[in-house]
């Protein structure tokens, strides 16, 4: 048997046009452009080329995206002053800052990633890391989706794998993916059309499990799942003897070997057993992206209030 390829980047690609089309009226109507600040801080190579692939996506959908280049040495205040600016800026709707921050060259006043996600304004939190956004979707009445976790459950909406019911084990807890996606699959409505499952099979009400680095026996228990969703970041974790036959396979892991993007998941092994799985790179990724742009114009919809 040979699984149905999740194609995320054609996904992805519809999404952005019905983005783009909703931009192109919002304008049309006399109301603001939205507008994205990107903030990165140093020079690591993978976050400027994601920062400038942000910055592409947002100018093809209509919306103004600017990026705040600022180097290694800022200082903690300096972040946070930046921050506060921005915050107070009409013109800006949605503030993102690149994570992972480098480290810190000044002792006495680092960078402190919790420190500088919290002071990000909740009303322009497109990644939806503030504190404010995380309780909002634990409690289901979400303002933003975080993005990764958001794209996820587009993709399973949109190619009609529905986890209702199902047993989902998501491997890794991380504040970003993991725990967020965990969350989402198990409540009572489906976060990516706030309740209307019309047109896809429900992606909620899924009974979760979640795997971490101090998971027993996790092959045993991967192999109880319908659905498994990998957002560790160790190439080839999850093998073809890991998968029940017929589950949906979502590889969020991304990682470099030899000069290639590959997933978390050996994709020419489970892709014979699994249902349906999703590639790396084409699969999730640009579903990330694709919803930071959804988060923006939300963000330029709550300005108007
Ligand atoms: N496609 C996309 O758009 C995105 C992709 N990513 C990718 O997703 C992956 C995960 O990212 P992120 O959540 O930020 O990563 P983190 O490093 O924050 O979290 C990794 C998680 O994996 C768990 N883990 C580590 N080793 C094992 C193991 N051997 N068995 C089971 N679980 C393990 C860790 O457990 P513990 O908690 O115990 O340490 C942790 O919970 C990365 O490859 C990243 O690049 C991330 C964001 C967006
Ligand atoms: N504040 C913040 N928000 C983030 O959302 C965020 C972040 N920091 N730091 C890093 C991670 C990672 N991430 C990805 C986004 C898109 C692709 C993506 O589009 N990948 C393409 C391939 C891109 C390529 O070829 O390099 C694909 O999988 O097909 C991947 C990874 C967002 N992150």
């Amino acid at each position: 048997m040979t699984a149905t390829l999740l194609n995320g980047k054609q996904i992805a690609q519809e999404i952005r046009a019905e983005i783009a089309e909703q931009v192109r009226r919002r304008v049309q109507a006399g109301k603001s452009q939205p507008k994205l600040c990107a903030i990165l801080v140093g020079d690591d190579p993978a976050s400027q080329v994601y920062v400038r692939n942000k910055e592409r996506a947002c100018e093809k959908a209509g919306i103004a995206g600017t990026v705040d280049r600022l180097p290694a040495t800022t200082t903690g205040t300096e972040l946070l002053a930046r921050i506060e600016q921005l915050n107070h800026d009409p013109t800006v709707h949605g503030i993102l800052v690149q994570l992972p921050l480098p480290k810190s060259e000044s002792s006495a006043d680092p960078l402190d990633e919790r420190r500088v996600l919290d002071a990000v304004s909740p009303l322009k939190d497109v990644d939806a890391f503030s504190p404010v956004n995380v309780g909002l979707l634990m409690q289901g009445r979400p303002r933003f989706l975080p993005c990764t976790p958001h794209g996820v459950v587009q993709l399973l909406h949109r190619c009609d794998r529905g986890v209702a019911g199902k047993h989902v084990v998501v491997i890794g807890r991380s504040d970003i993916v993991g725990k967020p996606i965990a969350s989402m699959l198990s409540q009572r409505t489906n976060m990516a059309n706030q309740g209307d499952a019309e047109g896809g099979r429900d992606v909620a009400n899924a009974t979760v499990t979640i795997a971490h680095s101090r998971t027993e026996n996790l092959a045993d228990l991967v192999r109880q799942a319908d659905c498994v969703i990998a957002a560790v970041g160790i190439p080839k974790l999850v093998t073809a003897d890991m998968i029940r036959p017929g589950a949906t396979v979502v590889d969020v892991g991304i990682n470099r070997v030899d000069d290639k993007l590959v997933g978390d998941v050996d994709f020419e092994g489970v892709k014979e057993v699994a249902g349906a799985i999703t590639p790396v790179p084409g699969g999730v990724g640009p579903l990330t992206i694709a919803m930071l742009l959804h988060n923006t114009v939300k963000a330029a919809e709550l300005a108007d209030g």
